[in-house]
């Protein structure tokens, strides 16, 4: 039960701009890959969930692959992506946004109901329930972006900068809800994020991506010990 994106090429329209990239995420795992703006992150995210194609190399799901498989049946199948600018509904409540991704669970939606825990650990998402969706603060829509996904009941989940436009104590919280993701669904995430100093303490594994190529990869902890990774992306000037 691997997602796998091996040696994938892919672009928009001329050159390419993942150039070759490999990765995997197992079943529980929380991944990062970072690296700086334009390096490719949002387009292997794309790439995963079906919006962008694949020119070379291969996507598989548990071996099987899904590379010509439409983005809908990626979703269906359970690869949930909460996009880069979260995009919920903005005219819809809270509730009605994260009913939503209850339809979108199908017959996946068996067992305990993981959006029961969020709840509980995040109140303010119950506080809003029926506010207009597009009258909560980033933060706030960000984390109801999350409960969303989680109704979909994902089993690989791909977040696409969730930190973007937050303040750190906001980015904090938003990390503090993807572990208890993880912890509650046991689903593998792929966390792609520009604020590389909290998505590698959060994360078990991580990579590096340069140019549309994996610069580095490796536990998270030794990634962001690395003199290079301190340098370029935490702001240490030694
Ligand atoms: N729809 C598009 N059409 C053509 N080129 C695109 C398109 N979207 C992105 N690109 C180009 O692909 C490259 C990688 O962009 P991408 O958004 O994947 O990077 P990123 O690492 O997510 O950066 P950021 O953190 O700034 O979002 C950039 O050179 C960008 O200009």
């Amino acid at each position: 039960m691997t997602l796998t994106v091996d040696n994938v090429v892919c672009g928009y329209d001329r050159a390419p701009i993942l150039h070759g990239v490999s990765l995997h995420v197992e079943p529980g795992e929380l991944v990062a890959v970072v690296g700086s703006n334009g390096a490719g992150k949002s387009t292997l995210v794309k790439t995963i969930c079906g919006l962008v194609g694949v020119r070379g190399g291969d996507l598989t799901d548990d071996g099987q692959s899904f590379a010509k498989v439409s983005p809908a049946k990626r979703a269906k199948a359970g690869i949930v992506v909460v996009p880069e600018g979260r995009r919920l509904f903005p005219q819809l409540t809270v509730g009605e946004n994260i009913q939503l991704g209850r339809h979108a669970a199908g017959k996946r939606a068996t067992g305990d109901d993981p959006v029961k825990d969020l709840l509980d650990a995040f109140p303010i998402i119950s506080e809003r329930w029926n506010q207009q969706a597009n009258l909560l603060s980033g933060g706030e829509q960000q984390m109801v972006a999350l409960t969303r996904a989680v109704a979909a009941r994902p089993r690989y989940l791909l977040l696409d900068e969730p930190s973007l436009g937050l303040s750190p104590l906001k980015t904090l919280d938003v990390f503090r809800l993807v572990e208890l993701v993880r912890e509650r669904t046991g689903a593998g995430i792929l966390l792609v994020e520009q604020m590389a100093d909290q998505a590698l303490k959060a994360a078990d594994r991580a990579y590096v991506l340069e140019h549309g190529q994996i610069a580095m990869e490796g536990p998270a902890a030794d990634v962001r010990a690395s003199p290079e990774v301190r340098r370029a992306y935490l702001g240490v000037a030694s």
